[in-house]
């Protein structure tokens, strides 16, 4: 049975066979085929056999670390040893007793919620670019949708930024992210420092000066109920080209991440935060921080939900390695990366796969590392 919807913007890469099935989003795609029972999606929707999000068998005694920030306050070197031996092992942690308040994150999951669940026609309402980047895309991942802010971090730039993309829109979601952001950003520099001191750096601020100038990018996904969740992902495997992510997820679960070659679920866990270490860490630590391969999975009953908050040094600043990680045992990686500049690459990089609508070199493309090799200094 053929379905059309007529709207747009369509993406190319998501519905390749217009003339079988075509809706203007994921969600609306997900409910057409619940309501006339289709079980199966469209085979251009299908993942290549590389891509399959097979399942692997996960140690039981091996687990994302669980970190309690509480310990700040009791013991801050042990802290600081927890974050920093999980980005070297793992790339990533989750994190509880943040300080940022539960309910309050629940409330923002749970206001965003309502966004996805709008009617189509409403959500494509949402300014698609507004001027600095600040964007509303659709399926920038696989089988999801996506929004994205982007702005400096601060509370009132956040605010702005959402009410002049969607002005008639949902103020406790807008007021919700705001508080979220405006909480974010202490804690950022927290992190910061603790890093910094797990890497035995003098300059404590290393890291944590630059988050006031700092770029932040908020994506929300949301993964709607797929018929045939085995033959898709949510988001396809990919480390994240920016600094550092912090990723809220609702209580559906899907994220993994890579390990030693296996996939390990991040359990969703009420309150949590999970950190990710992203390339851009990586390089700016001379590669002692793991960039973690993740990617999401999709299921059968259950919209999900996810948050990232994707941290970023402004464009100019170059990841140049503290000089206490770099000696005759620890070369020098990286050649100086500007951050503008690896950002621009990925994005010049991904447009050119997106044309020829290759799925398997779209996703080698998404796995982030590959451009970082482009500035890897050979010994
Ligand atoms: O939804 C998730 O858990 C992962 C999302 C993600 O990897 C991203 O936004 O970069
Ligand atoms: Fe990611």
């Amino acid at each position: 049975m053929a379905l059309v919807v007529h709207a747009s913007p369509v993406p190319s890469l998501i519905f390749s066979k217009p003339e079988v099935f075509r809706g203007p989003t994921i969600s609306d795609l997900s409910e057409k085929l619940r309501k006339i029972g289709v079980e199966e999606i469209p085979r251009s929707l299908e993942l290549s056999e590389d891509d399959l999000p097979a399942l692997t068998e996960q140690p039981i005694d091996c687990q994302v670390p669980l970190i309690d920030f509480s310990l700040l306050q009791t013991d801050r070197r042990k802290l600081a040893k927890q974050i920093g031996d999980a980005a070297r092992t793992w790339g990533c942690c989750q994190l509880i007793n943040h300080g940022i308040p539960v309910e309050s994150m629940q409330h923002l999951i749970a206001e965003s919620r309502k966004y996805f669940e709008l009617p189509a026609e409403r959500k494509l309402k949402v300014k698609s670019f507004v001027g600095d980047n600040t964007s509303w895309k659709l399926s920038s991942l696989y089988w999801a949708e996506s929004w994205m802010i982007h702005g400096t971090g601060s509370r009132k730039d956040i605010d702005e930024k959402i009410l002049s993309a969607w002005p008639e829109g949902n103020t406790a979601f807008r007021n919700l992210t705001a508080d979220y952001v405006e909480r974010m950003q202490p804690f950022t520099k927290q992190m910061f420092q603790l890093y910094a001191e797990d890497l035995g750096l003098e300059d404590i601020d290393f890291y944590a000066k630059h988050v006031d100038s700092s770029e932040l990018t908020i994506r929300w996904n949301y993964y709607p109920a797929c018929p045939q969740p085995s033959t898709v992902l949510g988001a396809k495997s990919h480390t994240d080209a920016n600094l550092i992510t912090f990723l809220l997820q609702d209580s559906v679960g899907g994220l993994q991440v890579e390990k030693d070659g296996c996939w390990f679920d991040v359990k969703p866990i009420e309150g949590a935060l999970v950190i990710n270490i992203s390339d851009g860490f990586h390089a700016w630590t001379n590669g002692l921080y793991k960039p973690v391969l993740h990617r999401a999975l999709v299921n059968r009953n259950s919209p999900r939900l996810s948050l990232a908050g994707l941290w970023n040094v402004d464009d100019s600043t170059p990841y140049v390695a503290p000089t206490e990680l770099v000696d005759e045992n620890h070369p020098q990686l990286y050649k100086p990366i500007k951050a503008g500049e690896y950002k621009q690459n990925l994005i010049t990089t991904r447009s050119k796969v997106d044309m020829s609508a290759k799925q398997k070199e779209h996703s080698k493309v998404l796995k982030g590392l590959g451009q970082l090799d482009k500035w890897k200094i050979l010994a």
